[in-house]
């Protein structure tokens, strides 16, 4: 049995039926999904706007490797080619946090390294998970407070769009 914390994004072509389609596929391991955010680009900042949002998802059957598997099957099925680092998507999916498991393997580092630094992550982690804990960097909501504000107000909440129709 595990449970994982998974990073959506997408920005190109449809990107809230893209998030939808990973919401799908994961269907069957659903616990929670949070709002829709639109958000600028960090790291290559001349792109277009990204939809991110979270899934808590738990499963008796799939380990760390499992959940890697299940998101890249369907960054696939979305169409997804290898593109530059940190550029356009159709549909990234990150494993966030597995409870009780880190991983320095390079094809899975858990926690994700990038997590502390991306309010994309934090905010809609949050939102479903108000006392959530980073596994080794303590509190999302301390780790989200130390953040610039410019990184927090660069993510809004879209609330006319909703993974689940
Ligand atoms: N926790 C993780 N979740 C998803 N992929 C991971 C993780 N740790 C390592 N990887 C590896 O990262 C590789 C590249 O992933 P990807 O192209 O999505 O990177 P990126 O989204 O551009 O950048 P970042 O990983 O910083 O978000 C994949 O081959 C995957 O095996
Ligand atoms: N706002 C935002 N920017 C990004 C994102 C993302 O999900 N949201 N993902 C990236 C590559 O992983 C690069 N930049």
């Amino acid at each position: 049995m595990t449970r994982a914390v998974l990073s959506l994004g997408s920005n190109m072509g449809d990107r809230l039926a893209f998030l939808r389609l990973a919401v799908q596929g994961f269907a069957d391991v659903l616990e929670k999904a949070s709002p829709v955010y639109e958000t600028a680009p960090w790291g290559v900042t001349d792109q277009p706007d990204f939809l991110n949002a979270v899934l808590v998802v738990s499963s008796p059957e799939l380990d760390e490797w499992g959940w890697l598997r299940r998101g890249q099957a369907l960054e696939k099925a979305a169409g997804r080619v290898r593109e530059q680092r940190w550029g356009p998507r159709t549909l990234d999916v990150d494993v966030v946090t597995v409870a009780g498991v880190t991983s320095e393997h390079p094809d899975l580092l858990l926690p994700h390294p990038g997590t502390p630094s991306r309010a994309t992550v934090l905010i809609p982690w949050l939102a479903v998970d108000a006392e959530a804990e980073l596994p080794g960097h303590g509190r999302v909501a301390d780790l989200l407070a130390a953040l610039p504000p410019a990184d927090r107000e660069a993510v809004h909440e879209r609330e006319d769009l909703h993974l689940i129709p």
